[in-house]
């Protein structure tokens, strides 16, 4: 089983941006964490952040064959992104949305989610644990 974690844009800036939201850790300490419990899990893990659009529609592209799993941080672009969806549709890989935060009760233009759809599932406001939980929703479903 592999994953890719996608984080979107300003996700690069965690521990530094908003940390009474987002918290202290890095995206260096996030990605750590989430390779240990996949190599306990003996699961693979890629990752791939970026604050472009086109570039995450590449990486989606770029998963089709070789990854059986997604789980997509698409961060503002959650709220604005038609191409996001469209290309995890296009690829055909399941995927899990996060979220740090509870989208659901921050801001109104927060609450809705264009890639939710595209998604098996989406989890939010369960801070960094919710990627492993993320991760753990994708290797219990290919367990079948
Ligand atoms: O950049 C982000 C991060 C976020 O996706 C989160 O992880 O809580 C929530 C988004 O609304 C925001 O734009």
């Amino acid at each position: 089983m592999k994953i890719l974690v996608v984080n979107g844009p300003n996700m690069n800036m965690l521990g530094v941006r908003e940390p009474g939201i987002y918290g202290r850790a890095t995206l260096a300490d996030l990605e750590k964490m989430i390779r240990a419990h996949c190599a306990a899990a003996g699961a693979d893990v890629e990752f791939f952040q970026s604050n472009h659009e086109g570039a995450i529609v590449d990486r989606i592209q770029e998963a089709y064959g070789n990854v059986d799993g997604i789980v997509i941080n698409p961060a503002a672009y959650t709220h604005t992104s038609v191409a996001i969806p469209d290309a995890l549709r296009a690829v055909g890989i399941p995927a899990v949305e996060v979220h740090v935060s509870d989208i659901q009760s921050r801001e109104d233009f927060r609450r809705h989610s264009y890639t939710r759809e595209a998604c098996v599932a989406q989890i939010a406001g369960r801070g960094l644990k919710g990627y492993l939980d993320a991760v753990d929703l994708l290797l219990n479903r290919n367990r079948g």
